[in-house]
């Protein structure tokens, strides 16, 4: 299938949750627990590109990348530097770099890309290495060619609604975390804005706003068991920070 564009926005949920879900005629399609596994070079290039490669029991493979390309040393791509080093004003093309869209709103997007044969070739671009080299038929074998690592293997159970085109995932991690995601799957870079726009009001409906930045599990995990790598990530802005200001909850009752 072609990839998906996911905008998702992160929230703590409670006791609550649920009842206000049903109540706006959310229906729920599932409530099941799944393993992630995540994988990376040894040298964490995937991540710290913010390229996350993970195996979901029950889902397969899949490779979330940034929709826009990403900063490389302070210069956003598309940047062109004068040859005196300095940004010559006629060259610049300021793109729309992800984080300034966080600015404004505390959602993400990603590309979603599960076709084997373009996760092998995205995943070999980043590693220098040329895709003709790799199968891609198997996975698996790929991934160990390519002397990629899994770092994070952990298992979430997710109630998961829908409610128009949105999916809300009321997810709990087996390590004790424990965060809600109300997400839209856009095909088209157009459809983001009224993706927001209905996130942001179910948001509201939900009682937290747009501006809300919650950390995901991955920051709770590697801040919890990698903390090398949890520092790393965060350091380039390619995670959120746990503790600055949010919840340490433990247990939720959904
Ligand atoms: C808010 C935020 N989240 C994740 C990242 C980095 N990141 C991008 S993808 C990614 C991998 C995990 O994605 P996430 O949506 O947190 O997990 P999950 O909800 O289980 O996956 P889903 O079921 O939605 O497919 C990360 C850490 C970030 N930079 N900012
Ligand atoms: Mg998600």
């Amino acid at each position: 299938r072609r990839a998906f564009i996911e905008v998702e926005q992160k929230f703590i949920f409670g006791p609550g949750t649920a009842e206000k879900l049903t109540a706006l005629g959310a229906t729920l399609q599932s409530d099941h627990s799944f393993r992630d596994q995540y994988y990376d070079a040894l040298d964490l290039r995937l991540t710290l590109a913010d390229h996350w490669l993970r195996h979901r029991e029950g889902a397969g493979w899949e490779l979330k990348c940034p929709p826009k390309p990403r900063e490389r040393n302070g210069v956003p791509d598309g940047i062109s530097k004068s040859p005196g080093g300095s940004d010559a004003p006629g060259d610049n093309h300021p793109l729309q770099p992800l984080e300034s869209l966080g600015q404004t709103h505390g959602a993400v997007q990603y590309l979603e890309v599960t076709c084997p044969q373009e996760i092998v070739a995205r995943v070999c671009g980043l590693l220098g290495i040329d895709p003709a080299t790799v199968g891609h038929e198997n996975m698996a074998q790929a991934v160990e060619d390519l002397g990629l690592k899994g770092f994070a293997s952990f298992v979430t159970r997710r109630c998961q609604y829908r409610l128009g085109d949105l999916n809300v995932d009321l997810d709990q991690a087996d390590f004790g975390y424990a965060v809600g995601e109300v997400e839209a799957l856009v095909k088209r870079q157009e459809d983001i804005p009224t993706a927001l726009e209905s996130i942001q009001k179910l948001g509201n409906q939900l009682g937290f706003d747009e501006k809300t930045r919650i950390p995901g599990k991955m920051s709770a995990y590697l801040h919890q068991f990698r903390p090398t790598h949890y520092e790393a990530l965060t350091r380039l802005g390619r995670l959120r920070k746990m503790g600055d200001g949010v919840h340490g909850q433990k247990e939720n009752n959904v």
